[in-house]
Order: structure tokens, then sequence, then C-alpha cells
């Protein structure tokens, strides 16, 4: 890895998406939880590949979507994450250097294939998941670089680290190394299912301060807390003290800050074709935001433009250049 100063380097899962439309029916048909993202094995892999329609193949990950999105702004990346030496790994690789991002954790040269996501999009533009977690269950304490974690300003772990087991102890060596060099480091929660298995350890994570940034959808937050009601989960969250960002779908997104909230509208879409990624997107403006110096109500604005951009078209990475869209909206 390079070891020049990074805006933000993010440890997450490394998946490549595998993305098809389908009616709701299909849904029911084949037992998924709309919106959700679930765990599955390759036998149900292939079993659900061979029932969906034709898809797209494209490099996803939650964690890397975000670091993708992030160099499109013009930041400097990088990413830890683990993949197989298989053709779609080395795809994966390719997609993320060629942006830029700096993402040198070894190749595993053996047991499983790089990871895919087989996710459903129905007519209304919601996704579904279905994760084979493959390669990335080989991500270990070994892969992660301390250099590259001391240089970076933020470190960004995804709550889905939680799943491969050995990978939640690369994300706690991960938060120490940052904290000791003087970086900061965030987390988003992923998935309200994801929240609800390992709801104490990432709240032990907050009151800790393992981290110090909170990235949440509306769902996840309200899993968080155990709690029907929003206003409920923002008054918890705000009694953590603890920088936050919230996302609300079309209600906006909102920081949770010392000196209180600051809450945004989002941009304008035409048609919201496919949400997947709009969370990922929606981090890497409000990071992009934040370490290039800018106030958290126009972070929130940059990440809202790239939650638009990326609901916009199939995928969970950017199909525009952010920086150029930024720049025509007066956000840069
Ligand atoms: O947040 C969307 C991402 O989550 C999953 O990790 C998929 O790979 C997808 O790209």
């Amino acid at each position: 890895m390079s070891h020049s100063r990074t805006d933000v380097l993010a440890l997450g899962n490394a998946i490549v998406d595998v993305i098809a439309s389908a009616e709701e029916d299909f849904l029911a048909q084949h037992d998924l939880a709309k919106g959700a993202m679930m765990l599955i094995d390759e036998a149900r892999a292939e079993a659900l590949y061979a029932a969906m329609g034709p898809g797209k193949v494209i490099s996803g990950g939650s964690a890397a979507n975000t670091i993708a999105g992030l160099a499109s702004f013009g930041g400097k990346g990088a990413f830890i994450g683990k993949v197989k030496a298989d053709e779609l790994g080395k795809i994966y690789r390719h997609d993320l250097t060629s942006l830029g991002v700096s993402f040198d954790t070894a190749f595993a040269t053996d047991g499983p294939a790089t990871a895919r996501s087989f996710i459903i999009v129905t007519p209304d533009g919601e996704r579904t998941m279905n994760t084979y977690l493959g390669a990335c269950q080989g991500l270990t304490v070994g892969d992660v670089d301390a250099k590259a974690v001391e240089n970076a300003d933020i470190i960004y772990l995804e709550g889905y680290l939680w799943d491969p087991p050995a990978a939640k102890e690369a994300f706690r060596k991960a938060s120490e190394i940052a904290h000791k060099a003087g970086g900061r480091v965030a987390i988003t929660l992923s998935d309200s299912f994801c929240v609800d298995r390992y709801r104490d350890e990432f709240l032990g994570l907050i009151r800790n301060r393992m981290v110090d940034i909170v990235f949440a959808n509306e769902h996840e937050l309200k899993s968080l807390y155990q709690t029907a009601d929003f206003e409920t989960a923002l008054a918890a969250l705000r009694a953590e003290n603890i920088l936050a960002a919230v996302t609300r779908s079309e209600k906006g997104a909102l920081a949770v800050t010392p000196d209180g909230i600051v809450a945004e509208p989002v941009f304008p879409v035409e048609r919201i074709v496919d949400s997947t990624g709009a969370g990922d997107l929606f981090a890497a403006g409000f990071l992009f935001g934040l370490t290039s110096g800018r106030e958290v109500r126009d972070a929130l604005r940059l990440g809202a433009l790239a939650a638009a951009e990326v609901i916009s078209h199939v995928g969970a990475r950017p199909d525009m250049n952010l920086k150029v869209l930024a720049g025509n909206e007066g956000l840069l």
C-alpha cells in the first residue's frame, strides 16, 4: 500500500453485485425480506441465480462503494478487503484501483470464491440483497496495514464486517491504530437486521468510543434502540454525544452534532431506478465534506447529491463524476 496521506481508508466486505429486476412476487416466491441484506450459502446462491432474470455484474461492497464515491469527488481513498485471485476478484481490484484508490490487501489464493451479492430490484427501485460472503471470510487482523491506517484522517468500517467471524478483530485493530495515530473512526450500521444481530456490540463500540462517527439510516437507528418511533431513537442517539449522520430516504438526512441537529432535504431525482448503494454514496459525500474541511451542512448536501446520483441508475457506484456534478450544483 502506498503511504501518502489518505482522506478515508475503508475496511469492508469486498463483494461483486449481480443485480436483476423482478416483480414483487419474486420476493415472496423465494422467501426474501424486502429491503434487507440476507446472508446465503453457496447452494442458495446458485439456486437464486438460476431463478433470477438477466443480471448486471458490477463491483459493490458497501464500504468500497463509499470509497469509490469519495474518489469520484476527488478525495484520496484506500480500501482493505478480501477477494480471491479469481476472475471476479481481479476485476474487483481493477475497478477500485482504476479510480485511484489504494487497495493492496493480498488476494486469497485458496478457499471460497470472491463474494457475490444477488440483488433483486423491484419496480419501486427497492433493492433486496442476498450475499454469499465467500472470500470475505478470509479477511483477518493480519490484513490490517498499520501504516495505511495511521496515514488516514478517517477510517470507515462497515457493520457488515461483524458477519465474517475473523473480520471484527481486524475492525478493532484498525480502530485502535487509528486512534493512537490521532485519526477518527467512523462506522456504518449497514442494515437493520445486522443491527439486530450485533446490537450490544455496536452500542459498545459507540459507548467505549471505539468509533467517533456513526452512519445509520432510520431503520437501523430504530433497530439499535429497539423502538418503532424515530424521535425516540434520535433522542437516544443524541444522548450518546457522538457525531452521527442519519439518512431518512425521501425525508432527507440529518447530522447530530454537539451543537444540535442539522437537517437537509434530498436532491430530487426523476425516478428511483435502483436504491442499491444510496447510503454508501451518502456516506461518500459526507466523508468527503468532513475531510475537505467543510461545514456539516455542506457535507450533508454532498451526501444527498451522491445518493441521488447513485439511485438514478443500476449499480452502487457512481456513473457520473461527482466532483463535476457537485461543481455544477455550486457545492464545491
Ligand atoms: O450497500 C450496498 C452494498 O451492500 C452490499 O455489500 C452489496 O455489495 C452492495 O453493493
